[in-house]
């Protein structure tokens, strides 16, 4: 399921958040989604969404809400339950929008599985721990079985291992020609596993493109203000981030 995206502009106040950005993704891709905080990461997937007002065009917005839930899954930034819900409830949710209800327990099942959650089934949402929950509701968004997933910050919170089994878990959507979008901070994870690495700063994209020609020295100093390097290792080249180098245009904050 490819997602195309024109002229997506959105404004608040006047001021554009996101900046006339086009951009085509095919089926079979994992597209990590870069920039500082306030860069317009969530803004632009809520508005390909069609969750936000923008204008200009996204493929999803000309559907239908009911065929829309059922071609996109969204992962929002904010993980909150209000009510006690059992996790296998809350899981059991992602699949309100296909009317299916034969494939319904399977898809729970492998989801719940996949996110390494099964043992939590009937624990109540709100007395996980902040990892435990993201991982629910990451279930929930893989029990809605869509060919596209859109994800915001989907491994924030969680720890190494499960950070690296979501990563993997996207990027074998990808080969299996599923299309996943996530916003990520660890570039290093973002390095790893996605194939194309697309980068906003200030509402517009800044590069699109592979992580090695993506996270340059000139861009990494100029859009985040740090420097960077692909580091070789028994497990292939891994990014990792350093500080601004001696002598760097970006301000160091004064010592105490
Ligand atoms: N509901 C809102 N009303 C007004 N301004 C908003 C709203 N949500 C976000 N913004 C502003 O829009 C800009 C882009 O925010 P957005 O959340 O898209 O950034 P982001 O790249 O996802 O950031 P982060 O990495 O911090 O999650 C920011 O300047 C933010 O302050």
């Amino acid at each position: 399921m490819s997602l195309s995206l024109q002229d997506l502009t959105v404004r608040r106040d006047g001021c554009p958040t996101v900046d006339h950005v086009t951009l085509e993704v095919p089926a079979g891709s994992f597209v990590g989604l870069i920039g500082p905080n306030g860069a317009g990461k969530t803004t632009l997937m809520q508005a390909a969404l069609g969750l936000i007002p923008a204008e200009g065009q996204s493929d999803l917005t000309a559907l239908s809400p009911a065929r829309r839930a059922r071609r996109a899954a969204w992962l929002p930034q904010a993980r909150e339950i209000a009510w006690p819900i059992p996790v296998e409830a809350l899981v059991r949710l992602g699949r309100r929008a296909d009317p299916d209800r034969r494939a319904d327990a399977a898809a729970v099942a492998e989801a719940m599985a996949a996110l390494d959650v099964t043992h939590l089934a009937s624990r109540r949402a709100t007395e996980l721990s902040g990892g435990e929950l993201a991982r629910v509701l990451i279930a929930r968004l893989l029990a809605q079985r869509t060919p596209l997933i859109l994800a915001d910050e989907p491994v924030a919170g969680l720890d190494p291992s499960h950070q690296f089994a979501v990563m993997e878990l996207f990027a074998r959507f990808a080969r299996q020609g599923r299309t996943v979008i996530a916003s990520i901070h660890d570039l290093a994870l973002a390095a790893r596993f996605c194939h194309r690495l697309v980068l906003m700063d200030r509402g517009r994209l800044v590069a699109d493109g592979r992580p090695s020609e993506v996270l340059t020295p000139a861009r990494l100093e100029q859009v985040f203000g740090v420097s960077g390097a692909f580091v070789p290792t028994p497990a292939g080249p891994v990014f990792v981030t350093l500080p601004p180098p001696p002598g760097s245009s970006v301000p160091v904050p004064p010592e105490p």
